[in-house]
């Protein structure tokens, strides 16, 4: 257990028969970091996750957990890894004490203390059958079960799904205490706001390919600024066309939005001339910084034959319409 990485991807690749679901994936996570995986709804994550903990196997490619294989030594690896799946199915029959009770008998017995102490904290009601349990709170099983053995790795497929915003904030908290106890957490999500809080670096799966790898706050560095302008005037609709660092321009008669990134001096060198009345900037949250990575490559993928392509655009505009 001397290793230092905690997750490591090498080549990982899996088909579903010639559908490609995840593309030569290399990826190394760190031990003691919250790692954020992003991409939008059918974009590889659960087939990544479920790779790594061998409920299928790579059609090339492999993985290690601690140094350890993620096929040969799948069993090992097992009881240092916390788990919540993204379609989590539980017995319907029992109640969420008696569920929580089954998988300590599964690793050996766990401290019930502590599993008291997680469902004070995530305010689960354990006393009633899953069967009649909303998605929160079958979700605050999966998070417990999780939990529960304290493991060294904790791998969690949109966990957030259902949890009410004060529930979601104990839950970051819960992280941030695995992290600072020196544990990793590899946690997949469809939304950056979800991770931004907590994360360290996040990496950005799109159909497949990993197509960033960044630290959260190169991510903010990087981050694409918005400007919005007020003319005294109207001003011709294609003013920040040929400014290179502009992302987007909407120019509506005395008005302009530009979403741009690097230095301003550009930008505002092409309104010069132009008597400007106002002028207010911002900087991007993280969800527009994923929604630019999407668009540039969407524009590269344009005309591609790529049969997911007008897929995963529809699923972004979801998103956007979320976020905006
Ligand atoms: N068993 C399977 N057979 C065929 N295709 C599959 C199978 N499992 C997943 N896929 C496809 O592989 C792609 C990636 O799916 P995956 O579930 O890994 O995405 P995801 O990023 O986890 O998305 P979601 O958030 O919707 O779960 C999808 O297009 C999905 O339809």
């Amino acid at each position: 257990m001397s290793e230092q990485r905690a997750i490591t991807m090498e080549g990982l690749t899996k088909h579903y028969g010639d559908f490609v679901a995840v593309k030569d994936l290399d990826l190394e996570i760190n031990r003691g970091e919250i790692f954020g995986f992003l991409g939008p709804n059918g974009a590889g994550k659960s087939t990544t996750i479920r790779t790594l903990l061998d409920q299928i196997r790579p059609t090339s490619g492999r993985a290690r957990i601690f140094g350890l294989d993620s096929h040969t030594d799948s069993l090992r690896i097992r009881s240092d890894v916390g788990y919540v799946p993204g379609d989590l199915a539980l017995y319907p029959k029992l109640t969420g004490a008696q569920t929580l009770k089954y998988f300590a008998r599964l690793r050996g017995g766990v401290d019930q203390s502590y599993v008291d102490e997680l469902a004070e904290r995530l305010q689960a009601d354990l006393s009633r059958k899953v069967g009649e349990y909303s998605t929160g709170n079958r979700q605050k099983v999966g998070l417990i079960q999780a939990f529960m053995h304290k493991p060294e790795l904790l791998i969690l497929d949109e966990p957030n799904a259902g949890l009410d915003p004060l529930v979601q904030q104990e839950f970051h908290a819960m992280l941030r205490e695995v992290r600072d106890d020196g544990r990793t957490v590899f946690l997949s999500s469809h939304t950056l706001s979800e991770v931004e809080r907590v994360a360290n670096r996040v990496g950005i799966i799109r159909e497949g390919e990993l197509v960033a790898v960044e630290r959260i706050t190169d991510l903010k560095a990087k981050a694409i600024r918005r400007l919005d302008l007020e003319f005294a005037q109207p001003v011709p609709a294609d003013l920040f066309a040929r400014v290179d660092a502009v992302r987007e321009a909407t120019v509506d008669g005395q008005h302009a939005s530009i979403a741009f990134d690097g230095p301003i001096n550009p930008v505002l060198h092409a309104a010069m001339g132009h008597e400007l009345v106002d002028l207010h900037t911002r900087d991007a949250d993280l969800e527009e910084i994923f929604l630019a990575y999407y668009r540039t490559t969407d524009t590269r993928a344009a005309g591609s034959t790529d049969r997911r392509s007008g897929r995963h655009a529809a699923a972004m505009e979801v998103e956007s319409s979320d976020v905006h």
